[in-house]
């Protein structure tokens, strides 16, 4: 099944999908593409893009429905260029997914102010300039637009990888300064963290062991699929949402409610038993 919405439900609409070439943001990008949406994908590596096409087209989405274009969302003019030729080619944007993003582990005390600016730049400055961009040049004229973040559930914080828990929690913050901002202009915005669950090209770059890890941790006790995360960002996206705007949802098997997610090393000199409470 490649949808559990009704065929139709984004006809004569245009999604962009940051990160769209794999993993969870190309799923949504073919779950909007059955359901009717033209789609316009970016991501750094045009192989990954020219893949993701190649996956459109298999099923069965007109070549005309699909545009596929390197852009590095850390890039302003990279952004401004692609939004330009999304526009030039489909004329209108109705849903824009902010899912492109990612980061590297790393003690928070190793990290040099180019390796977290580039995460930060990664997951909150692309996001903000992608969105301003597209709000701009397309939904504020328009007056509608669905916009869906997706973030990372850092709502305890990102432990080994602090670059992108701040990051995330910033554009958690961002939507509801936005949801609140462009309500009155018929634009809804929305966010979606999925938990370090989620078994995808994304999560394998860390390892079987990790998500085994995340597995154990997760109160499902299992791992999810990027259609998973997908269906919940699409109802998002769709017009069927007219009411929930400025929101966070989890998608993480109730991951963050209990135990350790993963272990991190103990940092040097630290004491590696809890203290003696006896008496
Ligand atoms: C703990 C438990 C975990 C547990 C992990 C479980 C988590 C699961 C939850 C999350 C899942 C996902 O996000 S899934 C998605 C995962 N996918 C990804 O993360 C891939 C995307 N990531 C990236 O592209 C990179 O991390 C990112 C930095 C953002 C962009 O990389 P680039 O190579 O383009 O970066 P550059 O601009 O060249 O590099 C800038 C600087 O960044 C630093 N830098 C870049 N890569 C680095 C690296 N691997 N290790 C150290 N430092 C690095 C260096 O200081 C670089 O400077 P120099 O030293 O001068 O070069
Ligand atoms: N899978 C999981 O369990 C979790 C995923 N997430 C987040 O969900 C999102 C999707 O992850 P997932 O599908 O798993 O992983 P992927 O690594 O498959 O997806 C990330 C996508 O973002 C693109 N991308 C990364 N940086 C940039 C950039 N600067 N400009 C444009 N595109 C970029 C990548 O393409 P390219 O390399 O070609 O640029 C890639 O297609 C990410 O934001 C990720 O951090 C969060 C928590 C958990």
């Amino acid at each position: 099944m490649r949808s559990i919405f009704a065929r139709g439900l984004f006809e004569r609409q245009v999604a962009i999908v940051t990160g769209g070439g794999s993993g969870i943001g190309l799923a949504c990008a073919r779950e909007l593409a059955y359901l009717g949406a033209k789609v316009a994908l970016c991501g750094r590596r045009a192989d990954k893009l020219e893949a993701a096409a190649s996956t459109l087209a298999g099923d069965g989405v007109p070549g005309d429905d699909v545009l596929a274009a390197p852009c590095d969302i850390r890039e302003p003019e990279q952004i401004a260029a692609f939004v330009g030729q999304v526009l030039g080619k489909f004329g209108r944007v109705d849903v824009l997914v902010n899912n492109a993003g990612g980061q590297f582990p790393s003690p928070a005390s190793e990290l040099t102010p180019k390796g977290w600016e580039a995460v930060v730049r990664n997951n909150l400055n692309g996001t903000f300039f992608m969105t301003r961009e597209v709000a701009r040049r397309a939904m504020l004229p328009a007056r509608r637009g669905r916009i869906v973040n997706v973030t990372a559930s850092v709502s305890r914080g990102f432990p080994g990888m602090a670059h992108t828990g701040a990051a995330r929690a910033g554009v958690e913050n961002l939507t509801r300064s936005l949801a609140v901002e462009w309500a009155a202009l018929g634009i809804r915005i929305n966010a979606v963290a999925p938990g370090s669950n989620i078994r995808s090209s994304g999560t394998s770059q860390y390892g079987d062991e990790l998500l085994e890890l995340a597995r154990r941790a997760t109160p499902l006790k299992r791992l999810a699929t990027p259609e998973e995360v997908s269906r919940l960002i699409v109802f998002l996206a769709s017009d069927q949402n007219d009411f929930i705007t400025g929101a966070v949802y989890g998608v993480d098997g109730g991951q963050p409610l209990w135990g350790d997610i993963w272990s991190i090393p103990e940092p040097d000199g630290a004491p590696g038993a809890p203290p003696d409470v006896k008496g």
